[in-house]
């Protein structure tokens, strides 16, 4: 079975990983390479520009005529824009962008009555994982007679813009939500006092290229745990954004995330 599908955000990191891989995967027909109208890249080849050769399908504004599923990674501002044209094309959604608004949020919400959306703060299966991991080490230690604390490291290239990343915060709400730490604390400085319990830290590192790593640390009285899982590089988030767009397929309008896609849940 193919699919068709139109990558959003095409000529950027994320998006050229998309058409390289859509490119030689037979079961991924690309019909759009979306990018804003006036970048600097429109009308090149999106294979081109990904270094994967000659497709045929120029970086554009255009929407396709039909499409099963569009895979967005691209930036908070295009998320409007995004929503409503697949949902006047009826067009299923894998929705990758990380550091959007709350109303930003309730509009994909809204859509979601009308199409089926997959949104994710990382598609990679193994950060996935990580999280049943992470809620299951949660609950587990929850009531530790000594206490736990929980600290969430994240390292992203110096290119990224939203902090912490949508992953921190998702696995933020898995804890707070298991082990019942509903405060956040971004980063300590000065005199602040002892670490308060009900309290979920985080902290964000940005260097060179680093395509993504988060460590979760539970930190107890005379033992620490660490969950960590770290990319190599970004064809992660781009095979698992293909896995959802094929898992998308005729699925009936609604919310959904990748633990559904990986049957997490
Ligand atoms: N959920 C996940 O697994 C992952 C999510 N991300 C997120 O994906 C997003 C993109 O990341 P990168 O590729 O590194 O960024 P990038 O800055 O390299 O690419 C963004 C692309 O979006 C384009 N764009 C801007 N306005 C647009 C519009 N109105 N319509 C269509 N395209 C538009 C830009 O021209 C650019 O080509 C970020 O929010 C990042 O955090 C990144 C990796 C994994
Ligand atoms: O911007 C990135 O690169 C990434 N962003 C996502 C996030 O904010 O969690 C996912 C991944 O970590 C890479």
């Amino acid at each position: 079975m193919t699919i068709r599908v139109a990558i959003h955000g095409a000529a950027g990191r994320m998006g050229q990983r998309l058409v390289a891989l859509g490119a030689a995967d037979e079961a991924v027909e690309l019909v759009a390479a979306l990018d804003n109208a006036g970048a600097p890249n429109a009308g090149c080849d999106a294979g081109e520009l990904a270094g994967a050769g000659t497709i045929g399908v120029p970086i554009s504004a255009d929407w396709p005529e039909a499409c099963d599923a569009v895979i967005d990674f691209s930036v908070p501002d295009a998320t409007d824009s995004l929503v409503e044209e697949c949902v006047r094309r009826r067009f299923p959604l894998v929705y990758a962008t990380t550091g959007i608004e709350a109303e930003q949020l309730q509009r994909i919400e809204a859509a979601a009555a009308s199409i089926p959306i997959v949104k994710a703060a990382s598609m990679s299966t193994a950060v996935n994982l990580t999280m049943k991991l992470a809620e299951i080490a949660g609950r587990t230690l929850k009531d530790l007679p000594s206490g736990v604390d929980v600290e969430i490291l994240e390292r992203h290239h110096r290119f990224k813009e939203d902090s912490p990343s949508g992953t921190a915060l998702a696995f933020g709400k898995i804890l707070a939500d298991a082990m019942d730490k509903p405060k956040a604390a971004h980063g300590r400085e000065g005199r602040v006092g002892a670490r308060p319990a009900d309290e979920i830290g985080y902290h964000a590192i940005r260097t060179g290229d680093n395509p993504g790593e988060h460590t979760i640390v539970f930190g107890m009285l005379g033992e620490t745990i660490e969950l960590r899982v770290a990319a190599t590089n970004r064809d992660c988030y781009a095979q698992g954004a293909y896995t959802a767009a094929k898992w998308i397929k005729g699925k009936p309008p609604g919310l959904y995330d990748m633990q559904d896609v990986l049957g997490l849940k």
